[in-house]
């Protein structure tokens, strides 16, 4: 790789095991952090090369690729993607969304409209606002905002990795490595895997490190980035994924089409 590679990454705890170590293996990347929807149109706008952006706007994208075999998903519960409801999903009328999700967001327009049958009206939480004194049915919020919110105000705390794993039986993915058409990773992919098991290796640490400044339980934390996220990007998060995608297309949140599987240099990285 001849020229500095732009990569940008979310700064949520869920994200540290991916690039903690990432400068170390790919020492001529220029690593910036970014709310995942900020990072999706640093990406889109070419700002950045690189960057771990939510699943629909992959879909979404002018033929991004992503790296292969990393991604942030569930397998059922994920404890910091949750709609907090005043009343069951069914009589949800409104609905504030967190606006550093994209894909978070798309979720639950597709849960309340296809699992649920209601289309409410749906408003922007803007990125600093507080949640809780909001007059919608519903909010939603995700990264570490959603594991300290409490909201007693709202009766009702729904998971959506939980929701979207009872609905399908599916893993769901979040966000990935999407790299924009014409940008060539070279050494640097085989980096974004060196860097995800190292980082894997210290979630005790991270956990330790973390856990005061979120507020939050060094155990818990350490539970939620050991069990709770997971980080490979199998056939079964391809399924999840593919899912999402056609649902999504369905209520025009993406472009309809292929799945749009489209690995960065696959040969890269041996097969896992
Ligand atoms: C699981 C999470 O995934 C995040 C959720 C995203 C979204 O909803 O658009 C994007 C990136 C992910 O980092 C989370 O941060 O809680």
């Amino acid at each position: 790789m001849a020229t500095t590679l732009r990569v940008g990454a979310v700064n949520y705890l869920n994200t540290k095991p991916l690039v903690e170590r990432l400068p170390e293996f790919a020492p001529r990347i220029d690593l910036s952090f970014a709310l995942p929807s900020r990072l999706a149109d640093q990406l889109a706008r070419g700002d950045i090369d690189v960057g771990l952006i939510p699943v629909v706007e992959y879909f979404r994208g002018p033929g991004y690729s992503f790296v292969p075999g990393i991604a942030i998903g569930s397998r059922g519960p994920v404890l910091s993607v949750t709609l907090f409801s005043r009343v069951p999903w069914a009589d949800v009328r409104s609905v504030s969304l967190d606006e550093g999700s994209r894909t978070s967001a798309a979720l639950t327009q597709i849960l309340l409209r296809k699992r649920y049958g209601v289309r409410p009206r749906v408003e922007p939480l803007p990125i600093d606002a507080p949640a809780d004194d909001l007059t919608t049915d519903a909010v939603l919020l995700i990264g570490d905002r959603a594991m300290r919110a409490c909201l007693p105000g709202y009766r009702f705390a729904y998971d959506l990795g939980a929701e979207w794993a009872d609905w399908t039986g599916l893993p769901f993915v979040y966000a990935l490595w999407a790299v924009r058409p014409g940008v060539d990773l070279g050494d640097a992919g085989a980096a974004f895997h060196a860097a995800k098991e190292a980082g894997l290796a210290a979630a005790g640490a991270i956990a330790q490190r973390e856990a005061a400044g979120l507020g939050l339980d060094p155990g818990f934390c350490r539970r939620y980035l050991e069990t709770v996220i997971r980080y490979d990007l199998g056939p079964r998060e391809l399924a999840g994924m593919a899912k999402f995608h056609d649902l999504a297309a369905e209520l025009g949140l993406a472009p309809k089409g292929a799945t749009g599987v489209r690995q960065h240099r696959p040969d890269l990285v041996e097969s896992r």
